[in-house]
C-alpha cells in the first residue's frame, strides 16, 4: 500500500465542486509535487489529504488511515506547513521551536533546525517582526521537527531568497533521502523541476497530468536538433539516412530534426552531411523545459 492513496476525489464548496475526479498515490522517499493555475484545486486537494476537508465523493488514505476520521492517529506522523499560520505573533523562533519540540518523543533539536534553516540571527525575534522569507523558514522547520513521516509543504519557497531556497531545497532532499513522503505545492517551475519525482498537473479541479518527472517529460516534450547550412539538403535522402524527418521552418539556413538528440543519431547526422560534402554550423540539441510543458497543457486544458 502507497503512503498516501487518493481515487476519485471530490470536493466541493456549497454547488462549486473545485476538485473534480483526481486519482493518485504517492510514496515514502519520493517528492510528489502539485501542480497548477490559481484556483485549479490544489489547496483544496491538500486540505482534504490534511484532514481540514470532506470529501464530497471518493477515498482518500494516508499510511492506512482516513485523514478526517482518525486525524489524531495521523496527527503526530505528518507535518503541515501552512501559508503564514500557525504561529503566536509575539512567540520568537526558539519559543516556538521549543514548543512544537515538546509535542514529541524524538523531535529534531531546535538549536540544530535553526541553524540548518539559517534562522540563528533571529531566533529571538518575535514572529510578527520576522521578514515573510523568515517566516516561511519557521514554519518549515515547525512542519519537519517531530521527524514526520509525511510533511505537506505548501509553497515552502514563496518569498525566500535565493540563500533560503538553496536551504529549504537541501533539508528538502535530506528528508527524501531519510525516506519521508513529501507533498509539495509550488508556482516555481524551476524549482518544481529540480525537485520532484512525481508530479500531478491539475486544472480546474482535473488531472491533466500525472507521473515520474522523467515520464511527463518524455510524453510532452519536443526536444530538437538545430544546425544552420547554406547548402541545400535534400530532405528526403536524409530521412532514408538517418529515419527522422528534417524540417526547414523559416526557409534560411536554420534547419531542425524534431527528435532526441542522442549522440548516436548526432553522430549519425554530422557524418551523413559530411559525405554528402554539406557544410554546417551551430549544431545544438535543445529539449522542453517543465516551464513550457506546463504553460502547453494547462492553456490546453483552459481551451
Ligand atoms: N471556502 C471556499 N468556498 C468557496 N469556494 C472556494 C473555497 N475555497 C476555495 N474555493 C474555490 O475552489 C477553487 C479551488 O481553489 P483552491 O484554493 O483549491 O485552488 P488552488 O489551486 O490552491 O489555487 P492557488 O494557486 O491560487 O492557491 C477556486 O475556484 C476557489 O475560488
Amino acid at each position: 500500500m502507497a503512503v498516501i492513496e487518493v481515487s476519485d476525489l471530490r470536493v466541493s464548496y456549497g454547488s462549486k465542486e473545485a476538485v473534480s475526479g483526481l486519482s493518485f498515490e504517492t510514496d515514502y522517499g519520493q517528492i510528489f509535487i502539485v501542480l497548477g493555475p490559481n484556483g485549479a484545486g490544489k489547496s483544496t486537494t491538500i486540505e482534504t489529504l490534511e484532514g481540514f476537508r470532506s470529501p464530497s465523493q471518493g477515498k482518500v488514505t494516508i499510511l492506512g488511515l482516513d485523514p478526517k476520521k482518525q486525524q489524531r492517529e495521523l496527527g503526530k506522523l505528518i507535518g503541515v506547513m501552512l501559508q503564514g499560520g500557525g504561529v503566536n505573533p509575539r512567540m520568537t523562533p526558539s519559543q516556538a521551536l521549543t514548543l512544537f519540540a515538546g509535542y514529541y518523543d524524538n523531535p529534531i533539536d531546535p538549536a540544530e533546525l535553526e541553524r540548518t534553516l539559517e534562522l540563528e540571527h533571529v531566533r529571538k525575534t518575535p514572529f510578527r517582526r520576522l521578514s515573510g522569507g523568515e517566516k516561511q523558514r519557521l514554519l518549515l522547520a515547525l512542519a519537519v521537527i517531530g521527524r514526520p513521516k509525511v510533511v505537506f509543504l505548501d509553497e515552502p519557497t514563496s518569498g525566500v531568497d535565493p540563500a533560503g531556497r538553496i536551504a529549504i531545497r537541501e533539508l528538502i532532499a535530506r528528508l527524501r533521502a531519510e525516506g519521508v513522503a513529501i507533498i509539495l505545492t509550488t508556482h516555481e517551475l524551476g524549482e518544481a523541476e529540480k525537485l520532484a519525482d512525481k508530479l500531478l498537473i491539475i486544472s480546474q479541479g482535473k488531472k491533466v497530468a500525472y507521473g515520474d518527472l522523467g515520464e511527463i517529460k518524455a510524453q510532452h516534450s519536443a526536444s530538437q536538433i538545430t544546425f544552420r547550412s547554406a547548402d541545400e539538403i535534400d530532405p528526403k535522402s536524409f530521412e532514408e539516412h538517418l529515419n527522422v524527418a528534417l524540417k526547414r521552418p523559416f526557409g534560411n539556413e536554420l534547419y531542425v530534426v524534431e527528435a532526441d538528440g542522442s549522440p548516436e543519431l548526432i553522430a549519425n547526422l554530422a557524418r551523413y552531411l559530411a559525405d554528402q560534402g554539406i557544410g554546417f554550423s551551430d549544431l545544438s540539441t535543445s529539449s522542453t523545459s517543465l516551464e513550457d510543458i506546463y504553460l502547453s497543457i494547462t492553456s490546453k486544458a483552459d481551451a
